[in-house]
C-alpha cells in the first residue's frame, strides 16, 4: 500500500513537471510571436534546458552555409575568413545610396598638422596604385564645406565601385585638426575612417608657418604681414594666456556681477574691473583680431583654443598645442584610429614612414621611387631667445602628449 501512494505521488510531480513545462514553452511562444521581428522558424529551435520554469532559450546551430564554387561572383567564392581580411583591405568602408547611384567616401585622412610634410605624404600617396586620385589635397569638407553634403565631397574622387580593383580613398586637410567642428561632424559622417595626424616639433612648425603665412599673403595679393615673427608669436601668448584661458574666469565674474546688478547688491557706481567676454566672431581677414582680443574687450566663447582660425596666418602658437587639438578629437574617436606620424621621420627616412603608412591603411608596399621634399619656403634661423622662450612654452603642452601617446616624440625640451 506504501509502495502504491508513492508511485501515485511520483506521478502526480511528474505530471505538475509536464505542465510547468508545457506552460513555459506556451509563455516563450506568445513572446516569439509578438515580436515581429523574430523568424517563426524560431519556435522550432526552442527547447527548456534544465525543465521547469527555470528553463533556458536554446538556439540550435544552423548549418554552415556553403558557397557555390562554379559561381561567376568572386566575392561569393572565398571563405570567410579571407571575405573578412579583403573586405577590411579593400571595400570603402562609407558608400553609400546617393540620388540613383552609389557614392564612397574616404577610408583615410590626414588630419594635420599644417607644416608637418602634409603635402609630401598626400604627394606619394597619390602616387599607390590602390589609393584612388583626388581632385586636390585639401577639400576642406568638414571645416569649411560641410552644408554642402557628402555628395560634393565623393566627387571629389575618383570612382572606386570597382571589385576587381577597389582602390582607397583619401585626401589631406591640415585644417582639420584645429577645427572645433571637425571631429564631430567626421564622427557622424565616417565613423570608421583611418586618421593619419603628422606632428612637427612645434617651436619649427610655428616658424614655418611664419614665412608660410608671408607668402601666402603674397600670393594672395593680400596686405603683407608687417610684423616679426617675436611680435607674433609674443601677442599670440599673450592673447591665449589672458583672452583665450582667462575666458572662463571673467564669464564666471561678468555673471556674478550681473546677477548682483539685479538683486540690487551693486553700487552703479562703483568701479569695476571685470571684462565683458562679449564674443566677436572674427573674420579671419586680419591680424586687428589679436590685437583687440589681446585687450581683452573681445574673447573667444569657451576658452577652448580650439577656436583658432584656420587661417594661415593665424594661430602660430595655438596650432602647435597638440595635446589640446588631439585630447578633443579623442571624445569622438579612440587613439589607435589614429596613426600619429613624426615630420622629423619624415625628413630621415621617407621609406620608412611611407611603410608605416602604408601598414596603417593596409596597403601592399610600393616602390616610390626618389623622394623630393614638397612644399618647402626657404626661411632664417630664429632667434635662439625666440627659441628658448617657444621651447619653455611648448613644454608642458608636449610633455602631455607624450604621456597620452605614451611616446617620446623627441622635440626640444
Ligand atoms: N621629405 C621632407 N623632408 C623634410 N621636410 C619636408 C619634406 N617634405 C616636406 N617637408 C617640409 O614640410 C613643410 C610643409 O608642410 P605641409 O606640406 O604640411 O604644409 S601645409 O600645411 O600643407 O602648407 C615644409 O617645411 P618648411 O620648409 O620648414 O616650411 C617642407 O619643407
Amino acid at each position: 500500500m506504501e509502495n502504491l501512494l508513492s508511485l501515485q505521488k511520483d506521478f502526480y510531480e511528474q505530471q505538475e513537471t509536464i505542465r510547468t513545462q508545457v506552460k513555459e514553452i506556451e509563455r516563450l511562444m506568445e513572446i516569439v510571436k509578438s515580436n515581429s521581428d523574430t523568424n517563426v522558424e524560431l519556435l522550432t529551435e526552442l527547447t527548456l534546458n534544465g525543465g521547469g520554469a527555470g528553463g533556458k532559450v536554446v538556439k540550435t546551430s544552423k548549418p554552415k552555409p556553403t558557397y557555390n564554387k562554379e559561381g561567376d561572383n568572386k566575392i561569393q567564392q572565398l571563405e570567410l575568413a579571407n571575405r573578412v581580411e579583403q573586405s577590411k583591405k579593400v571595400l570603402p568602408n562609407t558608400c553609400l545610396p546617393v540620388a540613383n547611384k552609389t557614392i564612397c567616401l574616404p577610408n583615410f585622412i590626414c588630419i594635420g598638422t599644417m607644416k608637418s610634410g602634409t603635402t609630401f605624404l598626400d604627394y606619394y600617396l597619390q602616387k599607390h596604385p590602390q589609393v584612388a586620385k583626388h581632385t586636390k589635397k585639401e577639400i576642406w569638407f568638414f571645416n569649411s564645406f560641410y552644408s554642402y553634403g557628402v555628395e560634393w565631397y565623393a566627387n571629389h574622387f575618383e570612382p572606386v565601385l570597382n571589385f576587381d580593383n577597389q582602390k582607397l580613398i583619401g585626401e589631406s586637410t591640415p585644417f582639420y585638426i584645429n577645427n572645433p567642428n571637425t571631429a564631430a561632424r567626421m564622427f557622424v559622417t565616417l565613423k570608421n575612417v583611418k586618421m593619419i595626424l603628422m606632428l612637427r616639433d612645434p617651436v619649427d612648425r610655428a616658424l614655418s608657418q611664419y614665412y608660410f603665412s608671408i607668402k601666402w599673403l603674397e600670393r594672395n595679393k593680400s596686405q603683407p604681414l608687417n610684423y616679426t615673427f617675436e611680435e607674433m608669436i609674443t601677442q599670440e601668448i599673450e592673447v591665449i594666456d589672458t583672452c583665450v584661458r582667462g575666458n572662463q574666469k571673467y564669464h564666471e565674474q561678468f555673471q556674478q556681477r550681473k546677477l548682483d546688478e539685479l538683486n540690487g547688491d551693486v553700487d552703479e557706481e562703483e568701479e569695476w574691473d571685470v571684462i565683458n567676454p562679449f564674443y566677436q566672431p572674427h573674420t579671419d581677414k586680419n591680424w586687428t583680431f589679436y590685437k583687440e582680443c589681446s585687450r581683452c574687450e573681445k574673447c573667444w566663447p569657451t576658452g577652448n583654443i580650439l577656436h583658432t582660425s584656420g587661417h594661415p596666418t593665424f594661430g602660430m602658437v595655438a596650432k602647435s598645442l597638440y595635446w589640446e587639438q588631439l585630447d578633443h578629437w579623442l571624445n569622438f574617436f579612440p587613439l589607435d584610429q589614429f596613426l600619429i606620424v613624426r615630420y622629423e621621420d619624415l625628413h630621415v627616412k621617407p621609406e620608412k614612414v611611407l611603410r608605416e603608412v602604408e601598414e596603417f591603411l593596409g596597403l601592399p608596399a610600393h616602390n616610390y621611387g626618389d623622394f623630393i621634399p614638397k612644399n618647402a619656403v626657404p626661411h632664417e634661423k630664429m632667434d635662439p631667445k625666440m627659441e628658448k622662450l617657444l621651447t619653455d612654452y611648448f613644454r608642458p603642452h608636449n610633455e602631455k602628449l607624450y604621456k597620452l601617446l605614451n611616446r617620446d616624440m623627441g622635440w626640444r625640451r
